[in-house]
């Protein structure tokens, strides 16, 4: 079931978007978060990292498993995803370093780093709450379109959009990894809860088909309407074309 939640300025979407969070961990402090990079979802960690500072919310005893990672970047390069969840969240609050995981982007060893990773989503079981972002081009943490998707974590060629779209934060588009490895399908709709995130305009197109359109590994992230808890936060312009 979809749960459309339209809000009309930047601070209601990280304001709604923290306060899902923090209510879980207020109810069960031990939860699992499945967290999302990307610049979408940056105004709620800094919410996050507000109601922590306020002492409305602890992450002493919550795990996190992030969806994704670049294959080749250093842990701490700057655009590796493991050193943006530490600069925008996991440094700010009271989490276990031990306890967040990212998928290691081993330039090396990028399938078994894959193998892990999915090793370590079963072993944690489900996770309770997922946060997305959503791809231009439909994709959810790098699941990109295809004829086919995967249910478990894997190792994925990145599209020249999706390559472009986030040149943005590198000096130039040849600094931007071509592979990274993802979470699967199955691994984001075993969540128990999913909290779409969507913002800007040039979402509306794409967020309209991922809600309202047919269910296609063309556009991955239409699986979600099959999934029984989703919520979608989403502002004016990002929802402009939803009914
Ligand atoms: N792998 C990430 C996704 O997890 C993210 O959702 C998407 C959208 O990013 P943004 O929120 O910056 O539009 O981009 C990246 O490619």
């Amino acid at each position: 079931m979809l749960n459309i939640i339209r809000v009309t300025s930047d601070e209601q979407f990280n304001e709604v978007g923290a306060s899902i969070i923090a209510s879980l961990l207020q109810t069960n402090p031990r939860a699992n978060l499945g967290l999302a990079t990307g610049s979408t979802p940056v105004g709620v960690y800094n919410k996050l990292v507000e109601l922590y500072k306020e002492g409305s919310v602890s992450f002493a005893q919550a795990h996190s498993y992030n969806l994704d990672e670049y294959i080749g970047l250093p842990s701490d390069h700057p655009e590796s995803y493991r050193r943006f969840m530490n600069d925008k969240l996991f440094n700010h609050v009271d989490i276990n370093l031990e306890n967040t995981h990212v998928p290691s982007g081993s330039k090396e060893h990028p399938e078994q780093a894959a193998k892990e990773y999915n090793q370590l989503l079963d072993a944690a079981g489900q996770i309770d709450l997922q946060i997305l972002g959503l791809g231009h081009n439909g994709h959810i943490g790098f699941n990109e379109p295809a004829t086919e998707l995967h249910a478990a974590t894997h190792v994925v060629e990145l599209e020249e959009d999706t390559r472009q779209a986030n040149a943005r934060f590198f000096d130039h588009i040849d600094q931007v990894p071509t592979h990274a490895v993802t979470m699967g399908m199955g691994s984001i709709l075993k969540s128990k809860q999913i909290v779409l995130l969507a913002k800007g305009e040039s979402k509306a197109e794409i967020l309209a088909r991922a809600l309202m359109g047919p269910l296609t590994t063309q556009c991955p992230a239409s699986m979600l309407q099959t999934h029984p808890n989703v919520v979608v936060i989403v502002d004016q312009a990002a929802g402009e074309l939803l009914k």
